[in-house]
Order: C-alpha cells, then sequence, then structure tokens
C-alpha cells in the first residue's frame, strides 16, 4: 500500500547564537560567496525525496525572513540547546507525518553537506529498523588530556607539577558523527523526549537512539562536510563549496 511507505522529512536546527564564532550576528546568517550559511544548506536539502522542511530558529532570529528560500519550509522556535530545538522541530512534524516516517535532522551549520551523501544516507537506510548518520572515519592520532592533581608526578620527564597530561587514544573504530542523522519520527522523539525528562542533554540524535539501546548505522560520508563552528571555518567552508561546484 503506497500510504505504508514511509516519508523523508528534514529537520535543520538553526536556533544556536554561534557563540563559538565571536561574531554579533549568528554564524548561520554569515555569508559564505555573498549567500548566508542557512541558505546553502536548506539549498542542499532541497531534494525531491524529501517531502517537507522544517527550521528551528531563535525567538529573536530577525534574519530568518531575509532568505530566499528554494521551497516553502516550517519554521519553529528553538530551545535552550541543539537537542530541545530538534525536538521541537518532531514535534512541529507530528500533525502531518506517519511515526514511522523518515527524519533527517541536519545542522544549519554544515554548508557543504553533498546531496549524493544525503541522498546515500536515504537510500542505503530506507529499509533498516533503527536508521544511522553520515560519519567519517578518525585520521589523526587522538590525544586525550587531563588536567594534573598538584602533587610530585611519578617520574620527572612526565612534565611540571599540575600540566595536563596527555595519552593516545586508539582511533581505531573511532569516528566523526556528521549530519544528516536520520532516523524514525516516533521513536527519535520517544528517545529524545527521554532524556530531557531526565534532566539531561544529548549533543547528537544518536547519542539519544543509544541511550534507548538502538544501534545507529554510520554511512560514510566526506570530510569536507564540516561545521562551520571557529572564525577559521568559513574559508575553509567557501573553499570546499567552491570545489563541490565546479567538480
Ligand atoms: N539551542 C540551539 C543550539 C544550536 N542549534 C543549532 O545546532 C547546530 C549545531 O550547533 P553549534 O554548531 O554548536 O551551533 P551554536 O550553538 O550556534 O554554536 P556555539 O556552540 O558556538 O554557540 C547549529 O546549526 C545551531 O544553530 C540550535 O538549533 N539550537
Ligand atoms: C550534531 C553534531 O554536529 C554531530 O557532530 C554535533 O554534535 C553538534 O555539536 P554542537 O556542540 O551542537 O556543535
Amino acid at each position: 500500500m503506497s500510504n505504508n511507505i514511509p516519508h523523508y522529512w528534514a529537520i535543520v536546527p538553526a536556533a544556536g547564537q554561534g557563540s563559538r564564532m565571536g561574531h554579533t550576528r549568528p554564524k548561520q546568517y554569515l555569508p559564505l560567496h555573498g549567500k548566508p550559511i542557512l541558505q546553502h544548506t536548506l539549498e542542499r536539502l532541497n531534494l525531491p525525496r524529501i517531502k517537507g522542511i522544517v527550521v528551528c530558529i531563535a525567538a529573536n532570529d530577525s534574519d530568518w525572513q531575509t532568505l530566499t528560500l528554494p521551497r516553502t519550509v516550517m519554521s519553529v522556535v528553538g530551545g535552550v540547546e541543539r537537542c530541545h530545538s530538534v525536538l521541537n522541530g518532531l514535534q512541529a512534524l507530528q500533525p502531518q507525518a506517519q511515526p514511522n516516517d523518515w527524519v533527517l535532522v541536519h545542522d544549519a551549520a554544515r554548508p557543504c553537506v553533498r546531496p549524493a551523501d544525503i541522498d546515500k544516507l536515504m537510500t542505503q537506510l530506507a529499509d533498516h529498523p533503527v536508521g544511522g548518520l553520515l560519519a567519517v572515519p578518525v585520521r589523526d592520532t587522538m590525544k586525550r588530556v587531563s588536567a594534573l592533581p598538584p602533587q610530585p608526578l611519578p617520574h620527572p620527564f612526565w612534565g611540571e607539577r599540575g600540566v595536563e597530561v596527555i595519552e593516545t587514544v586508539n582511533r581505531e573504530n573511532l569516528w566523526h558523527a556528521l549530519t544528516p542523522q536520520m532516523f524514525r519520527l516516533e521513536a527519535l522523539t520517544l528517545a529524545l523526549q527521554h532524556v530531557l525528562n531526565q534532566q539531561e542533554t544529548v549533543t547528537d540524535e544518536a547519542q539519544a537512539m543509544e541511550r534507548q539501546g538502538y544501534r545507529p548505522v554510520l554511512i560514510e560520508g566526506h570530510a569536507d562536510n564540516i561545521k562551520v563552528t571557529l572564525p577559521q571555518d568559513l574559508n575553509l567552508a567557501e573553499l570546499y563549496l567552491q570545489q563541490q561546484d565546479f567538480s
């Protein structure tokens, strides 16, 4: 029955203040090649298979109305943390979506995502019971730092008292979680509600699903799907957009 075929929806958390960017405007409205980051992101998500898009914006957002949108999208007010914004977006979808529909949650701050990778995520997980996310394997040696208690160190070569001690973390099987992260509407809604009801937060949707005992699937994407976070990310994102448009 055609009405049993799950639809695909997108939620774009865009209600952050971009504090790490250190700019007066929220980073999602800063220009890349003269176009706001959020507009680039919405253009990447404007795929035929995505039935509708919900954008979560800050209550005091004065830039949203200035965007030229590639299609009609819904907007809802976000929350204190990203996970609160995403839950508001999920609740806005409830009236028009089915519980088993897929929801792709994609950061407004990731304008370089490749439409081909979004399609890959939707296609490869279309029949999966849980869902998953775009990710890329860690390529660098990883270090964990921890502050030493102010006491003599067991060995003089381990640095001065009170400095951070690093230890190498096994990078095998370590991946960078990206977005979109794609899960079923009802399952993701319940998972996030459970986390928030515990007065806790999560930094991505997969973590909420993991806490419910689900095992999300990683689908390899591309490292140029960066989250624009710090000032130096702006030039890098412009370079990636330029490379993609000409590749
Ligand atoms: N309460 C929040 C916080 C973040 N986001 C969105 O979640 C995405 C990823 O979050 P992040 O990169 O941390 O954005 P900010 O929170 O704006 O950045 P910062 O932590 O530097 O303030 C961004 O598109 C951001 O707009 C959101 O919708 N609601
Ligand atoms: C969702 C995310 O982009 C996956 O890497 C990341 O967790 C967002 O973290 P932030 O602290 O909200 O930027």
